[in-house]
């Protein structure tokens, strides 16, 4: 089978103009459905409602009290009070009753003296009408209520009930048949296993999702395999019953990638290829009926690109509603994000306020990781036409989560420590959660992020061999101006992670310089790359002695990952990593982790939570019984050794 190559980018815009164009005759494909009003949540009315019934049907009482004829009151005032006499002049009547013939106000209860049981005094006219809810106040019958194109909110279930509207003609939900395709992909439904070659399969819930989401009807099959005749078959099948097919993954230039060739024995390819990442390979096509065909690439977050920005808009045109534009707020970038001229680029960022401003912090841009998607709390795309932004500009940035969490995320950057992991456990145990949104770009981007009012506290295990003291040298040569404190985390263990049972027998750090092992690094700028360095240099042993020295990795977790995988033999890094991963681990020496704070910032109550929890017992017990943890200063506030 030959392979797509997509040459004819067009940007999404374009896309969703040229689609729109073929599709023009088929706008508001939608039928109708009568069905029970309460179940007509989000739906939208498809002919006007007018009302059955008044509400009320009767004058009701307003209030508890005495419903009374108001002629008889006038001239009632303070110090010449009227006197009424029971069931003559007044009757009790509670709120909501309907007011007894011939009657016409009513005064609360609050208003009434009771000389006895059947004689009231009152010192206040009532003026007709008074505290009387009148037929038809609320909903008079024959009204117009709703006009069609209505689509009903939890608000208008009520009016409808009220006015007697037990059933209402809607527009059928536009329902969009999903087509999960590939042979390595697993039906998620099976709870499969996945064996190396096995990935599984999770974009089509996401689509689901999103389309509920959107007022849609999702109707998704179990994967197919990469089988042209099949395919043809199933999504020819599928295309029957819905108004929308989504065809995921097989859209690149594979050989087995047969989205293209599908949508042409369907249809009509019209779009292959936006300018836009993730989402690259995104196609639209026509079927013979003129139904919409969409190929969605099949990496989870270009999948999500090409759902919310292909077919989203186009769902909503086609059904003829009005789309509001994703919320968004202004952030400052943390750091610079290039991007290439002529596509745009969609990229996740963590959010927080720091100082009273937003500020937004880059995640990886791979678009193979979903869980960038789930980590991120804000989308920054950046425009065809830019190259990018530099750091510390202020960029609109779409918000991904409820706003709350965004005010309340609380932004730690710098070094990596699985402490962090448990610290935000904990913060969101509390009974006002905080969230806590963690970087790692290592102990000295820590400092500098402190520095630019970035985050709100930085990790840091910066050794320094003059002084043999920890982060002070350092916090003093970068933030000199700044008013800071440094409160202790742990003391922990840092060593060589190496496999389990040590194969290779590597005992000390001299053994990095062995023809049979492979080493992986920390990067640049980590405080354990640093202390590498140092005792690298005591030992008198050259960086291109080490292989794998030039390989780095972000995170004690990654670098022990390289372990378990056989990447690398071995990685300078913390016990609780080795442990985690179930590898074996050689202490080296005991190091300082502290955590850098502004001290203006000191008595606010989420900075005050985390130095409570991290005094506390039980995240002590917690943190020990992750291994290679001493917990005995932390929370305490560190002094530079004299
Ligand atoms: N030579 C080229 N290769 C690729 C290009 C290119 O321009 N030239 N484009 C890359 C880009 S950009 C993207 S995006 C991907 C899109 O790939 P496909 O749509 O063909 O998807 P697959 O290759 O079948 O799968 C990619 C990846 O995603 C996983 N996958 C697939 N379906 C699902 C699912 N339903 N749920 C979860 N994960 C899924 C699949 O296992 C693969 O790992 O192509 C690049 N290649
Ligand atoms: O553009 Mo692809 O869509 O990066 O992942």
């Amino acid at each position: 089978m030959e392979r797509n190559i997509y040459l004819n980018m067009v940007s999404i815009e374009e896309a969703i103009k040229k689609i729109k164009s073929l599709l023009l005759g088929k706008k508001n494909i939608l039928g109708s459905e009568v069905i029970p009003t309460d179940k007509a949540l989000y739906r939208v009315l498809s002919r006007p409602v007018f009302a059955c019934y008044s509400s009320p049907t009767f004058h009701a009482a307003a209030m508890d009290g005495i419903a009374v004829h108001s002629n008889d009151t006038f001239g009632a005032r303070e110090g010449n009070p009227k006197i009424l006499i029971r069931d003559r002049d007044f009757i009790e009547i509670n709120t909501g009753n309907p007011l007894p013939e011939g009657f016409d106000a009513v005064i609360m209860i609050e208003d009434v003296v009771f000389l006895d049981e059947n004689t009231v005094s009152i010192e206040k006219p009532a003026f007709p009408w008074q505290h009387v809810r009148r037929i038809g106040e609320d909903i008079v019958a024959t009204e117009l209520i709703f006009p069609a194109g209505h689509k009903i909110s939890p608000y208008d279930l009520g009016t409808l009930l009220s006015a007697g509207i037990f059933e209402v003609e809607v527009r059928e939900k536009l329902k969009v048949g999903i087509v999960p395709t590939g042979d390595e992909v697993l039906d998620f439904t099976l709870k499969p296993n996945p064996k190396a070659g096995e990935v599984i399969e999770s974009n089509s819930q996401v689509l689901a999702s999103l389309l509920e989401d959107w007022d849609c009807e999702p109707v998704r099959i179990p994967p197919v395999g990469d089988d042209f005749d099949l395919l043809v078959k199933k999504t020819q099948a599928l295309l029957e019953e819905v108004h929308i097919l989504v065809i995921g993954a097989g859209s690149s230039a594979g050989s087995k990638d047969f989205t293209k060739k599908v949508m042409q024995a369907l249809g009509e390819v019209v779009v292959h290829g936006i300018k836009a990442m993730p989402g690259k390979p995104s196609l639209l096509g026509i079927s013979r009926e003129g139904k919409l065909i969409v190929g969605a690439p099949g990496y989870p977050v270009s999948a999500v690109i090409c759902f919310e920005y292909l077919l989203r808009p186009l769902i909503y045109w086609l059904r003829g509603e009005n789309l509001d534009d994703f919320e968004t707020i202004n952030t400052v970038l943390t750091r610079p994000l290039p991007s290439k001229l002529g596509m745009r680029e969609f990229i996740r960022v963590g959010i927080g306020k720091v100082g009273g401003r937003y500020v937004s912090i880059p995640l990886p841009r791979g678009a193979g990781m979903i869980t960038t998607l789930s980590r991120a709390t804000g989308l920054i795309s950046i425009d065809e036409n830019s190259e990018g932004f530099s750091e510390g500009e202020v960029v609109s940035t779409r918000v991904l989560r409820p706003k709350r969490e965004i005010e309340n995320a609380l932004v730690v950057i710098g070094s990596h420590d699985n402490l962090l992991d448990l610290l935000k456990n904990e913060l969101m145990s509390l009974g006002e959660p905080v969230f806590l949104f963690s970087a790692h770009v290592g102990s000295l981007g820590g400092l500098k992020a402190i520095k630019n009012k970035y985050a709100h506290f930085a990790g840091t295990h910066l050794f320094d061999p003059a002084t043999e003291d920890y982060n002070f040298p350092f916090i003093e040569k970068i933030l000199p101006e700044e008013d800071t404190v440094l409160v202790n985390l742990a003391i922990r263990k840092q060593g060589l992670i190496v496999a389990k049972g040590n194969p290779k027998n590597i005992r000390t750090l001299e053994d990095l310089v062995r023809d049979d092992v492979v080493f992986i690094n920390r990067q640049r700028g980590a405080g354990t790359r640093i202390l590498l360095d140092y005792y690298l240099n005591k030992l008198k042993i050259k960086p291109t002695q080490i292989k794998g020295y030039d390989q780095e990795e972000f995170t004690h977790m990654a670098v022990a990952v390289n372990v378990l995988t056989g990447t690398a033999d071995c990685g300078l890094g913390i016990m609780a990593a080795a442990k985690a991963l179930n590898l074996d681990f050689i202490p080296l020496v005991d190091e300082r982790y502290d955590l850098l704070i502004r001290r203006e910032t000191l008595n606010e109550p989420a900075i005050q939570k985390v130095l409570e929890i991290i005094s506390s017992v039980t995240f002590r017990q917690k943190a020990e019984s992750l291994g290679g943890y001493d917990l005995k200063f932390s929370g305490e506030i560190m002094q530079p050794k004299k």
